[in-house]
Order: structure tokens, then C-alpha cells, then sequence
């Protein structure tokens, strides 16, 4: 079975074993080293994967293993086997912890090691279907994530600004990825090959930024000590991205208006006029045009840049995306921040898409860091998020809710309580391994 495929890193004798003398559907790639292993992972794709654990916590296989495990643990699911439980907290403990579904100890009991493959494979399929990488491979356009009519509409108008080679005005609020939607034009254009360089006009000086976009000559200016290309020059052949150009001092305009109507830039204290091929794209937040009525952006400047021009929706005009992109950046940034954490909660994802966004996407991004960062479960909830709660969440609790909640975290408790052991943290709380896995089924999606 396709899916079935188990990757056995330094266990194929435990596994013949163990599992040699029954029928199972897995189909196990044996691999002796994390290289090897993490070489499987990259062709074969499985969801789950079975690990020995009998190193020493200092020793070379033990860090390659940690790391294997952290590179993998976005797409896979990973089951250990070890000789001996961990004395108290350390490496080796958080290593159990933090990358594995579950684990036995040797000599292992094929049933129940089984059963414990077939639960991973379960968790493993959920977390495809909850944003995995193979549905947002889907949707990824660039890294532009959306798919959201709106989205779908600025996608569309992205495909054809990149076959032309006009100038493209963006505009949107800050974090809408006005940036990203430049790179992708570039990327997806006859340029492509060239280079791609983007300056933001609100944060250079005024006094650097002529210099900064036309370069100079060795001796232009105080501490001008050497010949300095400028970023228009280093886009020759690219694109050239000028982020908030309605930052651009008045002097200035004119001059990139010059090089605009000839191509050809002169550097400062220089006097050669040198050809420049470059695409301009423009990015903005400010309304331009009335910047052109009071007087402080150039009309014709504006009507050079903006041939062609994009809006960039808001976040909150575009809800569907709200999750599609809360699992984009947690299956990415998880496995550097907090490999535990394995999807957000019911309540916590309801927030986020009432949430109104005022700094879009960029803020959306640094709220799934911080709740990588401060998340204790396996499941990001609203308190790590830290969005204000909409009002309706202030009603109390009926009892069923106070009762599932209590569960929940008498079973949080108990798994860390026994390093993440099911079978010990069920025999804690004076239930079956069967019922704790019914009742963890049961809450998979709560907080
Ligand atoms: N549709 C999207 N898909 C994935 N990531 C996105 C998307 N839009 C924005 N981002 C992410 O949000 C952050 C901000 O994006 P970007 O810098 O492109 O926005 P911007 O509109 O140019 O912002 P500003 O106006 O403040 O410069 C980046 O980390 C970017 O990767």
C-alpha cells in the first residue's frame, strides 16, 4: 500500500522480529543512518517512520537523529524504540518529548507496536488533510499562499503583468505582500534570469538615496573613497523594485523620471551617461493620486510608474486565506520553533478568522511565531496567539465544555507528566490505553 511505507532507521532486525511472523500492510525501508534515512524520506515520502533510540545523548548519531527528526517532523510522524526510559529531564528526554508521537521500550510487543504504527499513521494522515505540504503545493503560487476568489483574481492579473514588460504600480496596506507579488512578476517574466533588486525609499535618507539608486564616483562626496555602483545599475537586465515610492523626496522624482524617458542613468560626480535595462516595479500604501493633488508626488512621474497596476487585497477581505496561511507558516516554522506543536485549535483558528488584521499577513506571521514560542501543547490555542477575544467568547462555559475541558488538561498533565508515554500517563489517570486514545481522538481538535 502506497501509504503504508514505514521507514525503519537502525530497527529493520527489531522489525523482522517483531512484526516478521504476522502478516501487516506496512512495506518497511530499512535505513542504517539519518542520512540514508532522511535519502528514503526525500523518495519515498512515507507518514511514518520507527526509530531505535540506544545511543548515548552526546554521541554524533544521537545529534544526526535530533536533526533528522526536526527536518522531517513537518510531513512525518516518528515512533521510537528504546532500551531504557530517561532518568530525569536532559537530551534525551526532550528528544522523546519533543519529535515522537510515542514510544516503547525493547523488547516490544508486535501487537501493540501495531497499533501504536497505525495511530501515527492516523495522526500523520490528519495533519496532511488539516494544510499539509502537499495541499499547499496546490496552491502556492511563488510563495504568494491564496485561495480566495480575491486571490485567485490577483493571480490571474499577476500572470499577465509578468509577460509584458511595462512598469507595474502595487498597491495595498503594509503586509498585503506587495513585495512577494513583485518578486513573482519578476520571476515569472522574460527577466527571470536577471536580477531582482529591491530598495524601500522610506528607509534610506534623504541625503543616501541618490547615491543609493544611481551610485557614484570615487571622490563624489565626503567619504565617497571608492567607485559605488548604484541599485538601478545592479538591476541591469532584472527588475528593479522600488518599495513606498510615495516616500521619495520631490528632487528625486525628477531624476528617476529622467531615467525613466532615456534609460540611462549618470552616476553622483560622475559625468558618462550609462544605459540602463531594467523593469521598475513600484509598491505603495499611500493613496498616490491624492499625493499628485497635494502637490507632492509628480503626476507625470506617476503616470510613468503606473502603466499597469495591482491591488494587493487586505487580509480581512480575504477570510478563506486565513488558514491556508496559518498552516503554511506553522508547518514551516514549527520544526525550528517548536517541533511538538502540531496544528492550532478549534477556538484558536475561529479567533484568527475573526480577527480583523490590521497589519495583514506580516502580522498573521508573527502571531504563529509567538504562539510557536509560547505554545506548551500540541495544539496552538487562543491564549498563545494573543488576539483579543470577540466578544461572544465572554459567555460562561456550560458544564459539558467545563467537563471537556478539565479532561483535556488532565491529560496534557499527564503526558508530560510520563515523557509523553500513553500507556503510562492512561495508567496515571486510571483509564485504558484504549480509552486515552479514544478520548485524545475525541479532543484532537480542542485547545
Ligand atoms: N499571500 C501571501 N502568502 C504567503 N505569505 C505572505 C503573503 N502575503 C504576505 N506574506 C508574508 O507577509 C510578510 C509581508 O509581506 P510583504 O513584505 O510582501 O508585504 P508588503 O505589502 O510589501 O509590506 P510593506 O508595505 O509593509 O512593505 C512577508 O513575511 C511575506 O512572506
Amino acid at each position: 500500500m502506497v501509504t503504508r511505507k514505514l521507514i525503519c532507521l537502525r530497527t529493520a532486525k527489531v522489525w523482522q522480529h517483531q512484526a516478521g511472523d504476522q502478516p501487516t500492510d506496512w512495506v518497511p525501508y530499512p535505513a542504517d543512518s539519518a542520512a540514508e534515512a532522511l535519502a528514503l524520506c526525500e523518495r519515498e515520502h512515507p507518514l511514518v517512520g520507527l526509530v531505535l533510540l540506544d545511543m548515548a545523548p552526546n554521541s554524533a548519531v544521537f545529534a544526526e537523529i535530533e536533526s533528522l527528526l526536526r527536518r522531517t517532523g513537518g510531513d512525518m510522524v516518528w515512533v521510537g524504540l528504546v532500551t531504557d526510559l530517561p532518568t530525569g529531564p536532559g537530551p534525551f528526554q526532550d528528544l522523546l518529548v519533543n519529535y515522537l508521537f510515542d514510544f516503547h521500550t525493547l523488547p516490544v510487543d508486535s501487537h501493540r507496536l501495531l497499533t501504536t504504527l497505525g495511530h501515527a499513521l492516523g495522526m500523520a494522515r490528519l495533519r496532511q488533510a488539516g494544510g499539509g505540504a502537499a495541499r499547499l503545493a496546490a496552491v502556492e503560487q511563488g510563495h504568494l499562499l491564496g485561495e480566495s476568489p480575491a486571490m485567485r483574481q490577483v493571480f490571474a492579473q499577476l500572470a499577465k503583468l509578468a509577460t509584458v514588460d511595462s512598469s507595474v504600480m502595487l498597491q495595498g496596506e503594509s503586509g498585503t505582500g506587495k513585495e512577494l507579488a513583485a518578486r513573482l512578476i519578476h520571476q515569472r517574466s522574460l527577466r527571470a534570469k536577471g536580477p531582482f533588486v529591491a530598495v524601500n525609499c522610506g528607509a534610506i535618507p534623504a541625503s543616501l538615496i541618490q547615491s543609493e539608486l544611481f551610485g557614484h564616483e570615487k571622490g563624489a562626496f565626503t567619504g565617497a573613497c571608492r567607485r559605488q555602483i548604484g541599485q538601478i545599475e545592479a538591476a541591469d537586465g532584472g527588475t528593479l523594485f522600488l518599495d513606498e515610492i510615495g516616500d521619495l523626496p520631490l528632487d528625486l522624482q525628477a531624476n528617476l523620471l529622467r531615467f525613466l524617458q532615456e534609460r540611462s542613468i549618470v552616476r553622483v560626480g560622475g559625468t558618462d551617461t550609462i544605459a540602463v535595462d531594467v523593469r521598475v516595479i513600484t509598491a505603495t500604501h499611500r493613496d498616490l493620486q491624492q499625493e499628485v493633488t497635494l502637490g507632492h508626488f509628480r503626476q507625470d512621474l506617476f503616470f510613468r510608474l503606473c502603466v499597469l497596476d495591482l491591488t494587493l487585497p487586505p487580509l480581512r477581505q480575504r477570510r478563506q486565506d486565513v488558514a491556508l496561511l496559518a498552516q503554511h507558516y506553522l508547518v514551516s516554522l514549527a520544526p525550528r520553533l517548536n517541533p511538538r506543536v502540531q496544528g492550532f485549535s478549534d477556538r484558536a483558528m475561529q479567533q484568527m478568522q475573526a480577527y480583523p488584521w490590521p497589519g495583514n499577513v506580516r502580522e498573521l506571521v508573527n502571531r504563529v511565531e509567538r504562539a510557536l514560542v509560547l505554545s506548551e501543547g500540541r495544539l496552538i490555542g487562543p491564549q498563545d496567539l494573543g488576539l483579543t477575544a470577540p466578544p461572544g467568547d465572554l459567555r460562561l462555559p456550560t458544564l459539558a465544555e467545563a467537563r471537556a475541558r478539565a479532561e483535556r488538561q488532565a491529560m496534557q498533565a499527564a503526558l508530560d507528566g510520563s515523557g509523553n508515554r500513553v500507556e503510562l500517563a492512561a495508567k496515571r489517570l486510571g483509564i485504558s490505553r484504549g480509552t486515552f486514545y479514544r478520548m485524545l481522538d475525541k479532543y484532537k481538535d480542542d485547545d
